[in-house]
């Protein structure tokens, strides 16, 4: 899993097409959102990933987690983003990995937005900036530790 973190004064998305011939279903609301004062998260989820989906969301939670408590954001967006690796897991497992990273950070206490899944996404990123405002995470599942 590759991850590009963004603390930002805002980040807000709207919805301009399919990317994938069946994109997650979203409701009206669902094709605009906005949260400010945020910790926006770009996530590829990679092929390596779909050995131990349940590891990678573990420690991308705890990777989140320790940004987020850094730069004292209390709200995460997390965001697909299919442009970080060239080895890309299959849509399926990705969906399901960034729904369960969004469910764990909202049991976390933490307000989360999770931008939807499978489309072409016009978007306005407002980064502040400092020192930790950019960062960027790699996650590889441990090789064959059955868990
Ligand atoms: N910027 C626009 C976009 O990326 N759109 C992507 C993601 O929303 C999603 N997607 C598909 N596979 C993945 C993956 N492995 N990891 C993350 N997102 C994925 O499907 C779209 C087409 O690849």
């Amino acid at each position: 899993m590759r991850m590009l973190l963004i603390h930002a004064d805002y980040l807000e998305y709207e919805i301009r097409d399919k990317a994938l011939k069946n994109p997650e279903p979203i409701s009206d609301e669902q094709r605009k959102g906005r949260l400010d004062e945020v910790l926006a998260v770009f996530i590829s989820v990679e092929k390596v990933d779909e050995t131990n989906p349940e590891e990678v969301v573990e420690e991308a939670v705890t990777e989140i987690e320790d940004v987020a408590k850094q730069v004292k954001a209390e709200r995460i967006f997390v965001y697909p983003f299919a442009h970080l690796s060239s080895e890309l897991a299959k849509p399926d497992v990705a969906l399901e990995v960034l729904k369960k990273i969004e469910e764990k950070l909202k049991e976390k206490g933490y307000e989360v937005k999770r931008a939807p899944f499978g489309y072409y996404k016009a978007f306005k990123l407002s980064c502040k900036g400092h020192p930790l405002a950019e960062l960027s995470r790699t996650i590889v599942p441990e090789e064959g530790v059955s868990k």
